[in-house]
């Protein structure tokens, strides 16, 4: 089944709560058809913005375009928006099926048409057997994938997710990601999805956008925004970096990009601080000049070739082209 889908575009958007600017000004063209992350910290102001989007919340400033059309101020069921919430908000009462085809008893569409309806979305979401449950009658899994469901019967051209895993366990969490990713490329609509996870975001985006601060301080495929962090913030919020200052400047580098050997014959000298099993890998931590902490990520074997004790002083090594120079 094949939905419609839409570009998304946000111009010089701004939500201000009182004195408080919760975004500022952002503005972003969203690839058609793709799964985007929008990342930041707590209080960044990505919920804000898919509230914005979702017609949740008005926009104090700039307009908010689907497919060209400004949709700023139309109510949210006429935007084509869908919204999946981080607590699914099921009705207690209805059953499976009656929950999916809420939305359409809302549009006074009859009975027998909006059962169809959700049953199709039931089969979409591998639900069909479960239609006659009642909620508290499934797992954590079961009903995200109802709430799924439901957001996508208004055949939306944009799906919004608002921390849609927060709520579910690790091992259920990881298996849903990979639900949502397959999901979103086979309804060819796109979906942005918030969150702070920056390994959800990594797993599953065509782009992510990482925000602090009420602004989208980088935007990138998953590969570019990891590889490529274009601020301290960015290098350290999606971590498994270093960030250094050396003379000429503040540089990230991958700790997997980081070696160690005797002292005096690396990049740098320092003393190792803590090491850390990870399994795979070990986690060196060592003490540079200025105060500053270098992590190197071994593979567990190279480690154990010749392992390191705190206090012992090393060799820190990279290749130049692996340092990484950082705007701020
Ligand atoms: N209804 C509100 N009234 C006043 N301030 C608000 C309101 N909603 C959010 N804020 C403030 O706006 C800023 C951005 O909040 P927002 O919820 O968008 O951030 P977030 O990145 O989604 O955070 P979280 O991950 O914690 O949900 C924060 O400083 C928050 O305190």
């Amino acid at each position: 089944m094949s939905l419609n889908t839409k570009e998304l575009e946000l111009v010089s958007v701004t939500k201000r709560y009182g004195d408080t600017v919760a975004v500022d000004a952002v503005s972003h063209h969203f690839r058609p058809n793709s799964y985007t992350c929008l990342l930041g910290p707590s209080g960044c102001g990505k919920s804000s913005t898919l509230r914005m989007i979702a017609g949740h919340e008005t926009v104090s400033d700039g307009a908010i375009l689907l497919g060209g059309v400004d949709i700023s101020h139309l109510p949210p069921a006429q935007r084509g928006t869908a919204m999946m919430f981080q607590s699914y908000a099921l009705f207690p009462h209805l059953s499976v099926a009656e929950n999916v085809a809420f939305s359409l008893k809302m549009k006074g569409v009859d009975k027998g048409e909006r059962l169809k309806k959700a049953g199709e979305m039931l089969e979409l979401v591998d639900l069909s057997a479960l239609a006659d449950r009642l909620p508290d009658q499934l797992s954590g899994g079961q009903q995200q994938r109802v709430a799924l469901a439901r957001a996508l019967i208004t055949r939306p051209q944009l799906l919004l997710l608002d921390e849609p895993l927060s709520a579910l366990d690790p091992f259920l969490r990881i298996k849903m990601r990979a639900e949502l990713r397959k999901l979103q490329q086979e309804l060819k609509i796109s979906f942005l999805h918030v969150t702070h996870g920056q390994d959800e975001a990594l797993a599953l985006a065509d782009e992510i956008v990482v925000m602090n601060n009420a602004v989208i301080e980088q935007a990138g495929t998953a590969r570019e925004v990891f590889n490529t962090p274009k601020t301290a913030f960015v290098a350290r919020f999606m971590g498994g970096h270093n960030v250094v200052s050396l003379a000429d400047g503040t540089y990230a580098i991958r700790a997997d990009a980081v070696g160690l050997s005797a002292p005096g014959a690396g990049s740098i000298d320092g003393t190792v601080t803590a090491i850390e099993f990870q399994g795979t890998h070990v986690s060196v931590s060592a003490r540079i000049a200025g105060d500053q902490e270098v992590t190197a990520l071994l593979p567990d074997a190279r480690f154990f070739e010749q392992p390191n004790n705190p206090g012992d002083p090393v060799g820190l090594t990279w290749e130049t082209d692996q340092l990484h120079k950082l705007s701020a």
